[in-house]
């Protein structure tokens, strides 16, 4: 029997919720359980998270706008957080004793004033931090220190590790140190279990969606994940469907970047790589020792167009032929999609994966020609989910939604939840 809620005796406006069961006498109550609520304690001031934010672009300008702005809290547990730190391509800012608002405004003003000019090679440079060891230090000193990736930098894997090993906490959207090579990836995990300290990346697949923590709960559960298909770039989608309106590719792509869909080099998006990250991500959830090199991948735009040194002019070039590919798609009732498939065959000693990364054109009813905008869809079937995969969806790129994955993964971080040991059970729950 479900436990009953039992207000009859404040008919006013209940305080606390009584559990009981409906056969048992008031004797019999079991439980009086209070609404969780934080009250502050005059003097006692909330736990606070120290921040140190790397990257404040698209992403990191929204976590610090959103970090600096929280609304009151008025239910436990008590959190309150404060950025101390912030690094950029050129040069950053330390104050223990943390930023307001205005002058997390201003760091992020001024990266509109210079929008643009501290972004060379934004995808192949790996992190000037330069007083590294010392930053990592003085944040280790304070109470629950969070390092946040907001970059796109290359070889953090190194900075997770120290950080980690440092005592720091590691909340990541950067999805670069999820996919290199196993053995490097796998030592972030390991420092993080050995001082316990927390490493979350829900923001690497999906935006805000929580697609990760979705996965980690089948498969901690004991489901067999057998074949994931997601939609996964919101900005291929959105592409997509400006293409089916009939937006020539390159405005669409330029749209793309100014709305802040796209990677900081939207060749990363255009390739496929960016999706082929998301696809690894996921199979290593799994407990697949998948490396980008064993995804099959058909990038969105010709490869003569990515290896161009002038992208935007070469998408001009591909203006027309995209065009017609629109219009016969459309004469065949088709829609353009780009689309990844993981499927997992057979037990947990002998399985076969495979990953599959491309566009694809889907008839009208297929569940991603629904999608608009940068919408993205994942689909998880599985052992318990055989006929009806379970569904994700919603926006699947954008600084607002990214920032609230990345803090909830901060929240979820200082609230002592714990992680998922990694593909501990994955690849096949039952053999
Ligand atoms: N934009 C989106 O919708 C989403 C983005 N992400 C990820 O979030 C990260 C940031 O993306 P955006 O904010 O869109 O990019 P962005 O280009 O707007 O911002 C990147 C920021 O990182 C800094 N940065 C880059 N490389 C650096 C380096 N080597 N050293 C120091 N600072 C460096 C830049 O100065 C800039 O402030 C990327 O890894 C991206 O894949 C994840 C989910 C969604
Ligand atoms: N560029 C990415 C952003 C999120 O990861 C996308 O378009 O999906």
């Amino acid at each position: 029997m479900q436990p009953s809620r039992d207000s009859s005796r404040d008919p006013g406006g209940p305080k606390s919720d009584v559990v009981a069961t409906a056969e048992r006498s008031k004797s019999d109550v079991i439980a009086t359980v209070e609404t969780p609520k934080f009250v502050p304690v005059p003097g006692v001031p909330p736990r606070c998270g120290h921040l140190f934010v790397l990257g404040a672009g698209v992403v990191g300008a929204e976590v610090l706008a959103q970090a600096t702005s929280l609304p009151p809290i008025e239910r436990g547990p008590a959190l309150d957080l404060k950025v101390v730190g912030v690094a950029r391509r050129r040069g950053g800012a330390y104050d223990v004793r943390g930023f307001d608002r205005a002058a997390v405004a201003h760091i992020v003003s001024e990266r509109r004033a210079t929008a643009g000019s501290d972004e060379v090679a934004p995808s192949t440079n790996a992190i000037d931090f330069p007083a590294r060891s010392t930053q990592l230090e003085a944040l280790a000193r304070l109470s629950d220190p969070v390092l946040v990736d907001c970059t796109a930098a290359d070889g953090m894997e190194a900075v997770y590790e120290e950080a980690l090993l440092r005592g720091i906490h590691v909340v990541t959207a950067n999805k670069k140190a999820l996919v290199a090579r196993r053995d490097l990836t796998d030592r972030i995990f390991a420092a993080a279990a050995k001082t316990g300290r927390s490493f979350r990346y829900e923001a690497t697949v999906g935006a805000g969606l929580p697609v990760i923590g979705t996965l980690q709960g089948l498969v901690r559960t004991g489901d067999r994940v057998k074949s994931i298909e997601c939609a996964l770039s919101g900005t291929l989608g959105y592409i997509a469907n400006e293409l089916s309106k009939g937006v020539p590719l390159s405005v669409a792509v330029a749209t793309a970047k100014s709305l802040g869909y796209t990677e900081p080099d939207p060749r990363e998006d255009l390739a496929g790589t960016d999706v082929a990250r998301k696809a690894v991500i996921l199979a290593r959830e799994l407990g697949i020792p998948l490396e980008l090199e064993h995804v099959t991948l058909t990038p969105f735009v010709p490869q003569e167009a990515l290896d161009a040194p002038d992208l935007e002019a070469a998408l001009v070039g591909y203006d027309a032929t995209f065009a017609a590919r629109m219009a016969e798609l459309r004469t065949r009732g088709e829609r353009l999609v780009y689309l990844a498939r993981i499927s997992v065959e057979g037990t947990r000693a002998a399985y076969r994966c495979e990953v599959k990364v491309g566009p694809v054109a889907v008839p009208q009813d297929h569940p991603a020609a629904t999608l608009d905008g940068p919408t993205a869809l994942v689909a998880f079937t599985t052992e318990r989910y055989g006929s009806s995969p379970l569904v994700v969806r919603g926006a699947g790129a954008g600084g607002a939604v990214t920032a609230s994955a990345v803090l909830s993964d901060v929240f979820l971080t200082l609230s002592g939840a714990p992680v998922s040991s990694r593909g501990a059970r994955g690849v096949a729950a039952s053999s």
